[in-house]
């Protein structure tokens, strides 16, 4: 499955955090090659600073995040570029850019300093991104116009057109709709099996992950509360504890991984539900029916 580039990626004693007050503090975490890693957990509780910090978009405090073996802060930006990409919850773009010319700004990394010296392949890489993501239709139109899951798919489009061994995604689904979710899920399975990428990804939707993941990293206020398989980090007891989520944990109908049935402070059994229901009409004429 793994090709022998997919990169695990080991951090050791991580600190990282904007002011006084470390997000993070002492973190370790390795996470396996050639799989596909979501991280959950609650807002604000470290997880696109995790990923910041192993992009090296935010600078980190104390300790090292390995890859290969090798520690990234050693590698200029254009190296590391080509080993890891990182699409941001919310990235920013050019004005006045078009679909095709943003994808291809993924190829940045391998072109020398005179702007030439990209592989053979930069047009393919590029042509490849826009169809799978079905954002070919789309090439020549401006990045701001398009409506915002055409826009989160063309993100997702740079992502792979950078072909890095090691994809970082901050919320991929962010603006779309449920079966371009579950397409961009299955784009990342097919980019794991088949071009043997090491994908780590944020994600909140907690049945996708469960279906999705092979690993799963829940943090709960910048620290690792549970690490390990779908079946050994969803369970009801870690869902309360990480989340502070009342819920049902069954088997998916259709994958036999964990699936999360939240209980809501309104949500009761319909066996239980003892309430008359009220028809609604003008006040002075209320029924109950049973
Ligand atoms: N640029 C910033 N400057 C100052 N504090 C920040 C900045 N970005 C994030 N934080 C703080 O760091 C903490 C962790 O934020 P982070 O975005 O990593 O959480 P998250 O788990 O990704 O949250 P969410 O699920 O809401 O996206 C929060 O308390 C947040 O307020």
């Amino acid at each position: 499955m793994a090709d022998r580039q997919s990169p695990g990626i080991e951090i050791t004693g991580l600190t990282v955090g904007y002011g006084e007050r470390p997000v993070i503090d002492g973190l370790d975490l390795t996470v396996p090659a050639g799989r596909i890693t979501t991280i959950v957990g609650p807002n604000a509780s470290g997880k696109s600073t995790l990923l910041g910090a192993v992009a090296r978009t935010i600078p980190i405090t104390a300790g090292s995040v390995r890859l290969d073996g090798q520690d990234v802060a050693r590698w200029g930006r254009r190296a590391l570029a080509r080993r890891m990409g990182l699409l941001p919850q919310t990235p920013i773009a050019p004005e006045g850019i078009t679909v095709v010319d943003l994808v291809s700004r993924a190829r940045y990394p391998y072109r020398n300093f005179f702007g030439g010296g990209d592989t053979a392949d930069a047009d393919d890489a590029v042509a490849e991104a826009l169809s799978v993501t079905g954002t070919l239709p789309l090439a020549s139109r401006l990045l701001e116009e398009l409506s915002g899951g055409q826009r989160q798919r063309v993100w997702l489009a740079l992502a792979i057109a950078q072909r890095t061994p090691l994809m970082l995604l901050d919320e991929p689904g962010t603006y779309l709709d449920l079966t371009a979710q579950i397409e961009v899920l299955d784009i990342l399975v097919d980019l794991r099996d088949h071009a043997g990428r090491t994908i780590v990804l944020v994600l909140h939707d907690l049945n996708h992950a469960a279906r999705y993941a092979d690993h799963v990293v829940a943090l709960a206020d910048g620290r690792v509360a549970a690490t390990g398989s779908p079946a050994e980090v969803f369970t009801e007891e870690r869902l309360l504890e990480v989340f502070g989520l009342r819920s049902r944990v069954v088997d998916d109908p259709v994958t036999g991984t964990p699936m999360i049935v939240p209980i809501g402070r309104h949500s009761r059994p319909e066996h239980e539900t003892t309430r008359p229901a009220v028809i609604l009409t003008p006040a002075h004429d209320q029924k109950k029916v049973r």
